[in-house]
């Protein structure tokens, strides 16, 4: 079996399609332009990069884009009084700090001063509970996205076995909420997971994000299994030249296509759909600010 490739890129530029349009709807019915404002502390060129398709992206659907760029060394203090000044900001609706932050800054203080309503990242306490209880809010940007690729390409996700690769806030713990929300069988395997192979082997889906290259095996895949990579690697391709590198996710990809009915390529796959999500999670926290339903096609 060859798997079909599950086009993360091409389903990101539909969604910004849709994004464009509720963007434009509530700008002409309601008044409101969303705006996003994203934060980034220090020069590194990897984060400066994807910080920079945001804003494009952001700009590109209509929305407001804000960009804070600090230094390095700015002390903690001063990055939490920004955060402070965007929560207090009308024109603002959705607040990214890129993590992650210098290690002489708390992540989780900085998180914790981030107004939940404008809580784009799914990050605050508040919103990670209401994501656990079903209230609306915005939703963790990689999650929701790798969700809405599971959607299209098996319509009801009801009674299979997923299993989830990684147990980080970030993405293991909301896919397990997400994933269990929309009944299926969930585990979360992790480092400590016995006989993972094993484990892997019962899945009808595969999320992989343990962030570690091409660790999930072809032989480990159920013919006819959904494989989403969330691994974003970047390892040497001497192949390429001396020094170059290549991105690569967590899954053999050629190995796992041998097996697999569909899977998501790296890059192309899921890492798109993110940047997607997090506009996606805008236009959701400005529709509740405003007190308007926030489009459905854009939430869990
Ligand atoms: N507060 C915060 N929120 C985040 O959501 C967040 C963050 N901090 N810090 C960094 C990580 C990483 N992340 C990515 C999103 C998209 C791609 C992406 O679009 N990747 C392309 C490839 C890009 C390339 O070629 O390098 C792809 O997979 O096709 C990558 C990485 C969001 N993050």
């Amino acid at each position: 079996m060859t798997a079909k490739i599950i086009d993360g890129k091409a389903f990101a530029e539909k969604l910004r399609g849709s994004i464009a349009g509720h963007v434009e709807r509530m700008k002409t019915e309601h008044g409101i332009t969303p705006g996003l404002a994203v934060v980034i502390v220090g020069e590194d060129p990897a984060s400066q990069v994807y910080v920079t398709n945001k804003a494009r992206q952001t700009a590109e659907v209509g929305m407001n884009s804000f960009k804070h760029e600090l230094p390095a060394n700015v002390p903690e203090a001063e990055l939490l009084a920004l955060v402070r000044e965007l929560n207090a900001d009308p024109a603002v609706h959705g607040i990214l700090v890129q993590m992650p932050v210098p290690a002489h800054i708390d992540a989780n203080k900085v998180i914790e001063a981030i107004d939940p309503a404008k809580d784009v990242d799914c990050f605050t306490p508040a919103n990670v509970g209401k994501v656990q209880i079903g209230l609306p809010g915005p939703v963790s940007c990689t999650p929701l996205g790798c969700l809405m690729l599971l959607r299209d390409e098996l319509g009801s996700l009801a009674g299979k076995n997923a299993v989830i690769i990684g147990r980080s806030n970030l993405v293991g713990k909301p896919m397990m909420q997400l994933l269990l929300r929309d009944n299926c069988t969930v585990t979360i395997a992790h480092s400590r997971t016995q006989n993972l192979a094993d484990v892997v082997r019962q899945a009808d889906i595969v999320v992989a994000a343990v962030g570690r290259p091409q660790m999930v095996k072809g032989d480990w895949i159920k013919p006819g299994a959904v494989v989403i990579d969330v691994g974003i690697n970047r390892v040497p391709a001497p192949e390429k030249g001396d020094g170059k590198t290549r991105l690569v996710g967590d899954v053999d990809y050629a190995g796992a296509a041998e097996h697999a009915a569909a899977i998501t390529p790296v890059p192309g796959g899921v890492g798109p759909m993110t940047i997607a999500c997090l506009l996606a999670n805008t236009i959701t926290t400005a529709s509740l600010i405003n007190d308007l339903l926030p489009p459905s096609d854009l939430t869990a």
